[in-house]
């Protein structure tokens, strides 16, 4: 750095005459010169860029219209040409070319104008800023790049004036509040050459100051930014590598990475979207809290699963149940992986949220992976086992222990023998079902519907649950077979010590659900501590009426086609297309996960162009809608709201489902109630609560967080 920069700042600044005094005369010509240069090159390149425009005017004119544009260049170039008023006429009639009926006048010779019409376009109103998101099947994590958390940016309001700058700390904004200069290429030029020829030095970053304004303090750090670049540019030359190109790449190598679906094994899967991290489960364990004092909602509730897993470790058979465990993943790792695949086949066919456990068996085809045994026949072999301690010596089985494991495989068998029962089978449900994202081929069930057999059955020693919906339990958990087949597949090629039973306890708080190993199961259940099968807290579920597990349909985007259209409110609007019961299932609420953290940043950005698409998830996590999400996005809010939102936990993530309040015709725009909290409420959120003007949409939102029911 430059000394004395700060003696500078508080010096006065010397007059030309002075500087010319000091010795800069020369550099002041110079310096003279260059500006005139630069200028004229400047002059020069407006002129050309002028004409450059004036002929692509003139291609779009047509016919004798063409003469009338002689008159243009000169009003263009600021030479005297005097355009008319004409009555009323908008300014684009002044614009267009119609130098016209100006004979009283007498300076425009126009012959061959047709028209003395101004010719009004229809008023169009600017296209939003919005209209560039993206349709979402699903919640998608933003992308880190686009975080706008630990960076300093500055954003324009929609005049493009008041600049806000955003940043982590507030000191940072106030230091960021001090725009930084802009140097032009002249300027550049300029304080280049001064800077070569005379050296860095207080004087001669004066005398330049006195053309290119700023302080000399600016033009010495802009001075030493260029040469640095310059270095950097050399460096480039010389090694053949550039480093800022390397920066670049691996930016962009980055990117790329967080495009890759870590279940999926894929780029941008549609299933799970970009930045899938690495999930560890033990990690999760740790980081979510417990459910404390929930009362289970039936005798399938996970929370019994816990309770009775609890009473298990506390029992004096908590060694053997871990010698057990370790029974378990030997078995595992001999060859062959335990697979305890729970298999999601669509509603569509199976008429309700029926999720199939899978025994491939050694060989099977089943959809699954061939090799793998599955945890029955686990527990079959590890009940048949000697169970021995670290030293080699068996370990007396007590009763209490010989009886939870043979209630387990009792329990398994049962099961096991199960074929599919006629609820979660239906033929009609086969036919009318329209699942896009079926993963078993719907041929084998069509083939299962003519010959009566099962297309598990032969394939595989399935364990087939019942999982029919129409009981009221709630099904939360769903997942496609070809996902968890690739996930399965990848962590057998991974060989990780952890049984796949014990992975598919995070995914499975589904219906019917059977503890097969109930510490792991434990485990699993803690690693999701806000499932809740119908705890509360997450809402009840919206009613079936036709037997039909709720979140099914958001698993399964059976939603009702969403119109975009000018609102009656304010903006745009979302709309229904045809007419939907109470309680239908209108579609989702997509957008970006992003943290809270990151939701306040973006949300003072949303508050000040008033318009927000932020919505409350959980925890952990709040929906931006802005840049991606569904039409659904654009749904108002409305103190007195024909829809409601409801959080669902769906294939272990939390989505947003909009449902209908009421009966809904066709046609209608949709409103729902924000809920916003008291601290979150918006200024005209409170204003339309006070005033009460308007009965049926009585309040309005802005940028803060929506909020489900
Ligand atoms: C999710 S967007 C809804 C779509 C919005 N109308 C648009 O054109 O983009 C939410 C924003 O719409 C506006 N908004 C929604 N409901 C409103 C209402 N009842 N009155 C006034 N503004 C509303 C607020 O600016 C809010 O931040």
């Amino acid at each position: 750095m430059v000394s004395g920069t700060h003696d500078s700042l508080s010096k006065p600044k010397a007059s030309l005459k002075d500087l010319m005094e000091r010795g800069y005369g020369n550099l002041i010509k110079k310096i003279y010169r260059l500006k005139e240069e630069i200028e004229a090159d400047r002059e020069v390149k407006i002129k050309e860029k002028l004409d450059k425009c004036l002929k692509k005017l003139q291609s779009h004119i047509h016919g004798g219209m063409a003469a009338t544009f002689e008159g243009i260049p000169s009003a263009v170039r600021n030479e005297p040409c005097e355009i008319p008023r004409l009555g009323n006429e908008t300014s684009l009639s002044m614009m267009n070319g119609y130098l016209l009926d100006s004979a009283d006048k007498g300076f425009v010779n126009v012959h061959e104008v047709i028209s003395t019409k101004s010719i009004k376009l229809p008023r169009i109103q600017r296209i939003p800023t919005y209209t560039t998101w993206v349709f979402l099947d699903r919640n998608q994590r933003m992308v880190e790049d686009q975080s706008i958390v630990g960076r300093r940016r500055i954003y324009y309001d929609q005049s493009g004036k008041e600049a806000l700058v955003c940043s982590d700390s507030e000191e940072d904004v106030q230091e960021a509040e001090v725009e930084k200069r802009d140097f032009s290429d002249g300027e550049d030029r300029i304080l280049w050459m001064a800077f070569q020829e005379h050296g860095l030095d207080d004087d001669v970053a004066e005398v330049v100051s006195h053309f290119v304004g700023g302080t000399p303090v600016e033009i010495q750090e802009r001075y030493n930014e260029l040469k640095l670049k310059l270095e950097a540019s050399e460096e480039q030359d010389s090694s053949g590598r550039n480093m800022f190109l390397e920066k670049s790449l691996s930016a962009c190598l980055d990117s790329f990475d967080y495009l890759f679906c870590r279940r999926c094994l894929a780029f941008d899967c549609r299933s799970h979207g970009c930045s899938q991290p690495t999930v560890n489960p033990r990690e999760k364990l740790s980081s979510l809290p417990e459910p404390e004092g929930r009362k289970p909602c039936s005798d399938q509730c996970y929370l019994l699963a816990i309770q009775t897993a609890e009473e298990l470790v506390e029992s004096s058979d908590s060694r053997l149940l871990q010698h057990m465990d370790h029974a378990i993943l030997e078995e595992e790792s001999r060859g062959s992986s335990v697979f305890n695949c729970e298999v999601n086949i669509s509603s569509a066919d199976f008429g309700t949220g029926c999720t199939v456990k899978s025994d491939t068996g050694e060989g099977s085809t089943a959809g699954v992976l061939s090799g793998l045994k599955v945890v029955p026949t686990v527990h079959a072999n590890v009940a048949k086992r000697k169970i021995t301690d670290d030293n080699g010596r068996e370990l007396e089985r007590s009763g209490s222990f010989e009886s939870s494991i043979n209630k387990k495989l009792t329990k398994i068998q049962a099961v096991e023998s199960t074929t599919v029962n006629s609820k979660s089978v239906s033929a009609s449900a086969i036919s009318s079902g329209k699942s896009k994202k079926l993963s078993v081929e719907s041929s084998q069930y069509l083939d299962h519907q003519q010959t009566g057999k099962h297309p598990m059955e032969g394939h595989a020693t399935g364990v087939l649950y019942d999982l029919s919906s129409d009981d009221n339990s709630s099904c939360h958990t769903h997942d496609i077979i070809g996902e968890e087949v690739r996930d399965i597949s990848r962590r057998v090629e991974l060989k990780q010590p952890v049984s796949l039973g014990r992975r598919r306890t995070k995914l499975s708080s589904s219906c019917d659900w059977k503890p097969l190993e109930k510490s792991l199961l434990l485990e699993g259940l803690k690693m999701f501590g806000k499932s809740s099968c119908g705890g509360g807290e997450l809402g009840e579920p919206p009613k079936r009426g036709d037997g039909q597990c709720g979140n099914m349909r958001l698993l399964l985007r059976q939603q009702q086609r969403i119109l975009l259209g000018r609102s009656d409110v304010v903006g745009w609007g979302a709309f229904i297309k045809n007419t939907v019961n109470k309680n239908d299932y209108l579609g989702e609420y997509t957008g970006e996960l992003i943290s809270h953290q990151e939701a306040d940043k973006r949300g003072k950005i949303y508050d000040r162009v008033d318009s927000s698409y932020l919505f409350d998830l959980n925890d952990h996590y709040v929906l931006d809608a802005c840049r991606r999400g569904d039409k659904l996005k654009f749904a108002n809010h409305s103190a007195t709201p024909n829809c409601y939102c409801k959080i669902l936990l769906v294939g272990g993530d939390h989505r947003v489902g909009i449902f209908a309040g009421e009966r809904i015709e066709a046609m209608q725009e949709i409103f729902y109630d924000y809920r916003y909290g008291p601290d979150q409420a918006p200024s005209w959120f409170r204003r339309s609560k006070e005033s009460k003007k308007d009965e049926q949409i009585s309040s309005q939102s802005r940028a803060r967080k929506h909020q489900s029911r």
